[in-house]
């Protein structure tokens, strides 16, 4: 069974009036990973689609996904898979990928539904693409290493990048996740916008009681969406995206847009933040 949610994107002047209910209703996505179902937010930002499927010993297939206006939902798309679950394997155009936790599958333009089996929990994104690159599958060994913040201020992190210029090739899907090192808690701090590209956020390695305070809203108008396992968040491209754990936990982020540039971001000041 595959659901699909449309989520339509909000101008920054909206977004501001919002109460608690109505920031979780437009940015927060819960209840992606169901036992034995595909769940699909179908964004309106930059035509990002983020979900998860469960297949829970049952194989599920993706396939047609009605928002995408195609037969099947890679005919003209892109799309990267992270497993933040046990061992399952991933098929799609006459080849099989067996997945551990944390590794990631980028699948091409044209590779045809897309069969997840096993005891996987499978981490889905994808966006529209202009061209097939290879299929790849990625292991954390294989991903580039950033190492930043540290210790004093309690942002120290290794920010991996899979599906990234520097690892593969894609159209404009840029995925990776960031660990953090004993006893750091914020990420992405300093904050920083980037107008051309979009981002979602999947918290995942959360113990049951922990939450991550997950801040957005342009620079001058922060708020605040309270976040548990495996829970995604949509980041608008005027917003910003950082968070707070109140335990330790690992987070998977995903951009599209206009460039695959990681690093073409503009870095907001402490003193402009409100
Ligand atoms: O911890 C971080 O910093 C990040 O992981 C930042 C995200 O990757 C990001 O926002 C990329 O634009
Ligand atoms: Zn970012």
């Amino acid at each position: 069974m595959t659901h699909v949610e449309i989520r339509h994107a909000m101008d920054p002047v909206s977004a501001r009036q919002l109460d608690t209910a109505g920031l979780r209703e437009a940015f927060h996505m819960g209840d992606l990973f169901r036992s034995g179902e595909i769940r699909l937010v179908y964004t309106h930002y930059d035509r990002m689609i983020v979900g998860g499927a469960v297949p829970a010993g049952e194989p599920l297939v993706l396939d047609e996904v009605k928002p995408t206006g195609t037969a099947s939902i890679l005919d003209r798309r892109e799309m990267g898979v992270v497993n933040v679950g046990a061992t399952g394997t991933v098929s799609a155009g006459g080849e099989s990928w067996e997945m551990g936790r944390g590794d990631v599958l980028y699948l091409p333009m044209g590779a045809g539904p897309v069969t997840f089996a096993g005891e996987g929990r499978f981490y889905i994104l994808s966006a529209p693409a202009h061209t097939a690159h290879p299929a790849r599958l990625v292991k954390l060994e294989d991903a580039k290493k950033v190492k930043l913040g540290s210790p004093e201020t309690a942002n120290e992190r290794t920010i991996n990048q899979f599906i990234h210029p520097e690892v593969m090739q894609s159209c404009q899907l840029v995925v990776g996740y960031t660990q953090f090192h004993g006893g750091s808690v914020w990420n992405t701090m300093p904050a920083h916008v980037h107008d051309r590209r979009m981002e979602a956020y999947l918290y995942f390695d959360l113990a049951e009681e922990a939450r991550v305070f997950h801040f957005m809203g342009e620079p001058s108008e922060t708020r605040h969406l309270v976040m548990k396992n495996e829970e995604a968040v949509v980041s608008p491209p005027w917003s910003i995206h950082c968070g707070c754990g109140t335990g330790s936990y690992t987070f998977v982020w995903a951009m599209a847009g206009d460039n695959v540039d990681y690093r073409d971001v503009e870095m907001v000041a402490m003193e402009d933040l409100r």
